[in-house]
């Protein structure tokens, strides 16, 4: 009936607007106790009228029954990989590549700076707004759909925000674990007389391998935004920094560690100061991935074989094998 279906969506909208605010605000407009007796009215609600569920429902954070398999999906647009770069020098022939791609050859090239974070590439489709797929990177071409495990993550938005709405987006990120949710959790395998896992990386990638979301919903795992596939109906932003304060705009998590510099001095300067909080962050990172900012650069550079000439990831050496 009509006030059950008016419940039902105002509770979304309010439990969707208090999760927004916890999870990616970092900013909590609602105590623990009352969110649960809304989540649980809720909950209530759809149990009695399952067709009025909303795909956008903060029910389906909890995860549903066991997948038999996974199914494959074909990526509209590949995902690549990147070319490395270990020493200085490295970075300064990237950038003299660059310059003579793009015929410049006094003035300093725009790179947008980001960390690379040490987890798993994945693609989030949205259709007018609403999440409706997510698939792992895979061979590039096709990945496993993992909708079910990804939407059990809090910080990924079901609905995009604001009225910029485009009709089919693909975001790419990265799907990790905090090493502080790494420990907490190898202490829980272990009391479980479970094996542990090896790194964060590791655990996340095993968090993803569920068939049964409801476990991937105990993981705690985290997704932050760095690249874009398909995009319909609306405008590709004019740069890589542009496209990433759009995602922000739309909800989407995008990591605050991000920058945009001048020239090879300014990658290299940006190498040094991530290098030297590394151990201080939240999350796992195996180097930074440097990306010529403007658009219009990045597709006159275009791609060498399967990684971006216009890109490339600064790696920190090896750390030997550390005793998790
Ligand atoms: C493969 C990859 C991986 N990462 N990681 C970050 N932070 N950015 C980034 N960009 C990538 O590819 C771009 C060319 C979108």
């Amino acid at each position: 009936n009509q006030d059950a279906a008016q419940r039902v969506l105002d509770l979304t909208a309010e439990l969707n607007r208090h999760l927004h605010a916890y999870h990616v605000l970092d900013n909590p407009t609602i105590p623990d106790a009352e969110y649960d007796k809304l989540f649980v009215e809720l909950q209530t609600l759809e149990t009695a009228h399952p067709d009025l569920r909303t795909p956008d429902s903060p029910t389906l954070r909890v995860g549903a029954a066991p997948l038999p398999q996974f199914e494959q999906v074909t990526h509209t647009v590949p995902m690549l990989s990147l070319n490395n770069g270990f020493t200085d020098d490295d970075i300064v022939n990237f950038d003299r590549r660059v310059r003579e791609g793009l015929g410049l050859d006094a003035q300093d090239v725009a790179y947008a700076a980001e960390v690379k974070f040490d987890g798993l590439a994945i693609n989030l489709r949205y259709e007018n707004g609403l999440f409706v797929q997510a698939a792992t990177r895979g061979d590039g071409a096709t990945g496993e759909d993992v909708t079910a495990n990804i939407r059990t993550i809090s910080g990924i938005p079901l609905r995009l925000h604001g009225d910029k709405i485009p009709a089919l987006l693909d975001v790419r990120g990265e799907v990790m674990m905090f090493k502080g949710d790494f420990a907490r959790l190898n202490e829980r395998q272990r009391e479980a007389g479970q094996k542990e896992f090896a790194n964060p990386r590791n655990a996340a990638a095993g968090s993803l391998r569920q068939l049964d979301s409801r476990i991937t919903a105990q993981r705690k795992l985290r997704f932050y935004a760095y690249g874009i596939g398909a995009l319909d109906g609306a405008a590709m932003p004019v740069s890589h920094s542009a496209l990433l304060d759009w995602y922000e705009t739309l909800g989407i998590p995008v990591s605050k560690e991000r920058k945009v510099v001048q020239g090879a001095q300014g990658l290299l300067a940006y190498y040094a100061d991530i290098g030297a909080r590394r151990p201080a962050l939240p999350y796992e990172i195996d180097g930074v991935v440097y990306k010529v900012n403007a658009t219009e650069d990045q597709q006159e550079l275009g791609f060498v074989s399967r990684a971006p000439r216009f890109a490339l990831a600064h790696k920190f050496p090896a750390e030997e094998a550390l005793t998790q």
